[in-house]
């Protein structure tokens, strides 16, 4: 089971810093566990691990397994938490070079998360003569970057298969009944999968958001829902005992002493697209109304050598969580060199982990008297079920936090100027006076 550890927290927290909190944190496990907080009406999430459509995840399965058998590409068509799930747990799990691996699964790309022409074209040109299938992901449906990057690929693969074949070969996710990408889908006969009216965005990856494309690459998701669903149990306990508990009440106590960001990271490149999903899971839940821990993520070693000046040695105003995940599957041992010449003959049968592991205590001993204090977040390996165990983790935490901060979790008010600015901009009907006015300042 995922656990908790705060290292040397009494240099920077009383000893009473978790205690002190248990009136609000019962208050917010009250808000999660009964739906009695702001933003009550998104919080299918909680209980998604067990409850979740049995007959539309047979769908899933089945959908993936002919992803699988007719297409060697798929192209993944979304933005934030319509992607950034399913691309953290495909890294993770199958790796970062998932694509250039040998293999009986689909490359998969992702597109729609940006609006760059260069990117959009390689992608074209990568898949090229490849069979292809498309899995296009919108909860709202009209999000701008996917809703254009599928008008390309769309006409790519109706191109290429015609009208009727190109048909089977789009999954379309997305709200049950509203949004044009739903209108679109019915009208045309595409395969759809539902993200849930109750289930916001970034808390979405173990819904079809995620899962489609994930099974596409083969990986387990059976023992992903499994992983989550048994620390949806652990998480039921209104205790300090329950890790999530933990982990909100460590990272709400620095906040209020002075450390507003907080930077995940971990010891493995697999990681990366994980740390991009959380920080979209706690910036856009904690960060309104003046408010919230700003979310920032580094990669072992290699940000040692970068950011790891700063992290020692400048502004005191940010704390760490590391995830850590045991032993690596492969034992690389230093090979001998009778010369020596690199000096390195004391690492000679040290294993690659034995090194990591000494960088990381090393790190842990140096930032933490650098006055960066350190969570750390361990879990038992890196099994799609531990993996599972994590994401639930660190979405009822999430939750947890956002009430501790008294703000409302699952909106995302903020995301909406950008949007706005951009409608008028491009001259989108109904905006004209905000083009006016916004083309006068430019
Ligand atoms: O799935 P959609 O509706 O395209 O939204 C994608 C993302 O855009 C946002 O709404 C913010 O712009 C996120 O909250 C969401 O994850």
């Amino acid at each position: 089971m995922l656990t908790v550890k705060a290292f040397q927290m009494d240099s920077f927290l009383p000893a009473t810093y978790a205690t002190d909190l248990l009136p609000q944190m019962e208050i917010a496990q009250g808000h999660l566990q009964n739906g009695t907080g702001a933003g009550n009406d998104f919080i299918g999430w909680v209980t998604l691990p067990q409850d979740y459509d049995k007959a539309e995840f047979a769908r899933i399965q089945a959908s993936a397994a002919k992803i699988r058998s007719d297409s060697k590409a798929l192209v993944v068509i979304g933005i934030g938490g319509s992607y950034l799930g399913a691309r953290g747990v495909i890294d993770f799990l199958c790796s970062p070079n998932y694509n250039l691996k040998k293999k009986d699964t689909p490359n998969i790309y992702y597109m729609g998360n940006g609006l760059d022409a260069d990117a959009m074209e390689e992608v074209m040109e990568l898949i090229g003569d490849d069979d292809f299938s498309i899995n296009v992901i919108s909860k709202s449906g009209t999000t701008t970057e996917p809703a254009v990057a599928f008008r390309f690929f769309r006409k790519m693969l109706q191109d290429k298969y015609g009208a009727e074949e190109a048909k089977g070969r789009i999954y379309a996710t997305t709200d049950k009944a509203r949004g044009a990408l739903k209108s679109l889908a019915d009208s045309q006969g595409w395969e759809t999968f539902v993200v849930p009216d109750d289930v916001g965005g970034r808390y979405s990856v173990l819904t079809a958001v995620g899962l489609l494309p994930i099974a596409a690459t083969g990986v387990n998701i059976e023992d992903l829902m499994a992983g989550a669903a048994s620390m949806m149990e652990t998480c039921k306990d209104g205790s300090l005992a329950n890790p999530a508990w933990q982990y909100a009440a460590l990272r709400f106590a620095l906040y209020t002493a002075g450390k507003p960001i907080e930077v995940l990271g971990a010891y493995d490149p697999a990681f990366r697209f994980m740390t991009e999903w959380w920080k979209q899971l706690y910036g856009e839940s904690e960060g309104k109304d003046g408010k919230g821990i700003f979310p920032a993520s580094v990669e072992f070693t290699a940000d040692l050598h970068s950011m790891g000046q700063y992290i020692q040695d400048g502004c005191r105003i940010m704390f760490e969580t590391m995830v850590r995940m045991g032993a690596s599957k492969a034992e690389k041992l230093v090979p001998l060199d009778e010369a020596d010449g690199d000096g390195l003959n004391f690492l000679a049968g040290k294993s690659m982990d034995f090194i990591r592991d000494k960088a990381m205590e090393g790190t842990l001993l140096a930032h933490t008297t650098g006055k960066v204090p350190n969570i750390i977040v361990q879990m038992d390996g890196k099994t799609p079920y531990d993996l599972g165990q994590m994401i639930y983790f660190f979405e009822y935490a999430c939750g947890i936090s956002g009430y501790l901060l008294d703000v409302n979790p699952f909106d995302q008010p903020g995301v909406e100027a950008y949007k706005k600015n951009m409608f008028a901009l491009l001259g989108k009907p109904g905006y004209e006076e905000l083009r006016a006015e916004l083309e006068a300042q430019l």
